[in-house]
């Protein structure tokens, strides 16, 4: 379906948040609601290494990761309506936030520690390296430290909507 908005459209959006808020679900189903490019961070960045995230992190350490995925987010291809769902550390490494903020609509889809718990335990961990193989208990504790050490990025969003009451009607507009 055309996006419906032509004045405002040329801008990238960018979903952000942390693991398991939803950016890449949600991603997907506002592009093809409004008839926008999809590109994932995280898959880019795969198809572009050829290797996995977990993998890369092991091979190459974290801050390796971080200076690709800056680098790979400043490329991306965003000549045309484009929906972008980053990675969940994106925001809070060099100016990527306010790069973000400077080239398109950024959206923070913000969820208590407690419901990405419930989330990211149904998934499986070992796909992201920034949760350091924990689980149960202890991956709760943690979630709490990095989601309150990460919020304050996360803030400086356009705008900032609460995931667990979402509609797609609404992400629509933000997104226009
Ligand atoms: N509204 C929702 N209600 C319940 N579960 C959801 C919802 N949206 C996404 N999920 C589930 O939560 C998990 C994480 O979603 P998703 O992979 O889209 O998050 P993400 O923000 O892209 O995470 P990451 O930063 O790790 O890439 C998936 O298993 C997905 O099916
Ligand atoms: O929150 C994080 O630090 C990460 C989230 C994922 O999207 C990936 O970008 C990677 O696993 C790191
Ligand atoms: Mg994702």
């Amino acid at each position: 379906m055309p996006d419906e908005n032509n004045n405002t459209n040329t801008k990238a959006v960018f979903l952000i948040g942390f693991m398991g808020s939803g950016k890449t679900t949600w991603g997907r189903k506002l592009a093809n609601q409004t008839g926008r490019a999809f590109i994932d961070l995280d898959e880019t960045i795969v198809s572009e290494t050829g290797v996995a995230i977990t993998d890369y992190f092991a091979q190459h350490g974290e801050c390796a990761f971080r200076e690709l995925e800056s680098r790979i987010l400043k490329n991306l291809p965003l000549d045309r309506p484009t929906i972008v769902s980053t990675g969940g550390g994106a925001p809070c490494y060099f100016d990527n936030m306010a790069w973000m903020n400077k080239t398109g609509i950024t959206i923070y889809f913000y969820l208590p520690a407690k419901a990405l718990w419930d989330r990211l335990m149904q998934t499986d961990v070992s796909t992201r390296p920034a949760l350091n193989g924990l689980s149960g208990e202890a991956l709760l504790a943690f979630i709490e430290t990095k989601l309150a050490e990460r919020d304050p990025y996360y803030r400086q969003a356009g705008h900032v909507v609460n995931q667990l009451s979402l509609k797609l009607e609404e992400l629509v507009k933000l997104a226009n």
